[in-house]
């Protein structure tokens, strides 16, 4: 039997469906999704893992027209991704029209990757009707020369496996790259910083869609009780005033951000978690090159 072993991206505009598809592919909640743009920051990768094959997913933010120093860090990683990898996943949702937002992408990855193979993949099927799946399937002919357009639902399941197929099909042939059951290399800390960023956003996106960030300090097992992981993290915000929403009332709304943070990471890492949140102010942090590297990006 052969085997394949190689990497795959999805590219689209925000909320296309990528992190949600990566997720339905590997199975596991490794990516971040949320009903807002952008909030995945970090190339997590998701491993899908068959006898006959290996399928590394680079899960990538969105590009957009960058207007800060973050917003063109963000593009760099995504084109840095994009030449890397052996396939390429161009999504689209079913039930928004195909338009210069698209095109913008499809001319971008041209330019980095001008003979990667390209699947052109019509996301959220389950939420459109048949018609407008085929005329979604039409347009996106327009927009790059795809080797195969398929139609797929991440929550219902639909040809996801199909897809697979597909991907793998265009890998190389190759060992493993990974042992079995990882399914990501990411450090954990990211994960975890990420789930802390994904629940401090909850509900203050509107007001600070992308002035949070967050670095985990510590992550240690309890002295006297092995069973239990402290983790230290810190909130950062660009502003004293941003401080006051994140925090809430007498911190009320900090300590949901907690708990709900908690949750996901226990559910993450498999063990009891000790959750310890600091709200810092960086001023201005998304334009400041050094606070960007602390910040890890
Ligand atoms: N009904 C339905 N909703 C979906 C499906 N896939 C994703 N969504 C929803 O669409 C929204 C965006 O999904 P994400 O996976 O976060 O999108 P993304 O392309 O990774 O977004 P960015 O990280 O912002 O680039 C979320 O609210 C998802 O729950 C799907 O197959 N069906």
């Amino acid at each position: 039997m052969t085997h394949r072993s190689g990497f795959a991206c999805f590219v689209g505009r925000p909320n296309a469906g990528k992190s949600t598809l990566t997720n339905a592919l590997v199975g596991t909640k490794v990516a971040i999704t949320s009903s807002k743009p952008q909030t995945t920051r970090h190339a997590i990768r998701g491993i899908v893992h068959r006898d006959d094959a290996q399928l590394v997913i680079v899960d990538t933010p969105g590009v957009h027209k960058p207007r800060t120093l973050l917003g063109q860090r963000l593009n760099d990683v995504v084109r840095e991704t994009w030449s890397e990898v052996d396939v390429v996943g161009f999504c689209v949702p079913a039930d928004e029209k195909v338009g210069p937002g698209d095109r913008y992408i499809a001319s971008e990855l041209r330019k980095v990757a001008k003979r990667t193979p390209v699947i052109g993949i019509v996301t959220k099927t389950d939420v459109a009707k048949p018609e407008q799946i085929a005329e979604q399937l039409l347009a996106l002919q327009d927009v790059l020369d795809f080797e195969e357009l398929i139609p797929v639902s991440a929550v219902d399941g639909f040809q996801v496996k199909r897809l697979e197929d597909l991907l793998v099909a265009r890998l190389p042939e190759g060992p493993q790259l990974y042992p079995d059951g990882d399914l990501t290399d990411e450090p954990e800390q990211t994960l975890v910083a990420e789930l802390i960023r994904e629940a401090a956003l909850e509900g203050v996106r509107d007001e600070l869609p992308h002035s949070i960030a967050v670095t985990v300090e510590e992550m240690l097992p309890r002295e006297d009780k092995r069973d239990l992981l402290d983790i230290y993290a810190t909130v950062y915000v660009e502003r004293p005033s941003q401080k006051g929403i994140i925090l809430g009332h007498q911190g009320e709304r900090m300590k949901a951000v907690g708990a709900q943070a908690r949750q996901q990471i226990q559910k993450l890492l498999g063990t009891k978690v000790y959750l310890n949140l600091h709200v810092k102010v960086a001023k201005d942090w998304q334009r400041d090159p050094k606070q960007l590297r602390r910040l890890g990006f």
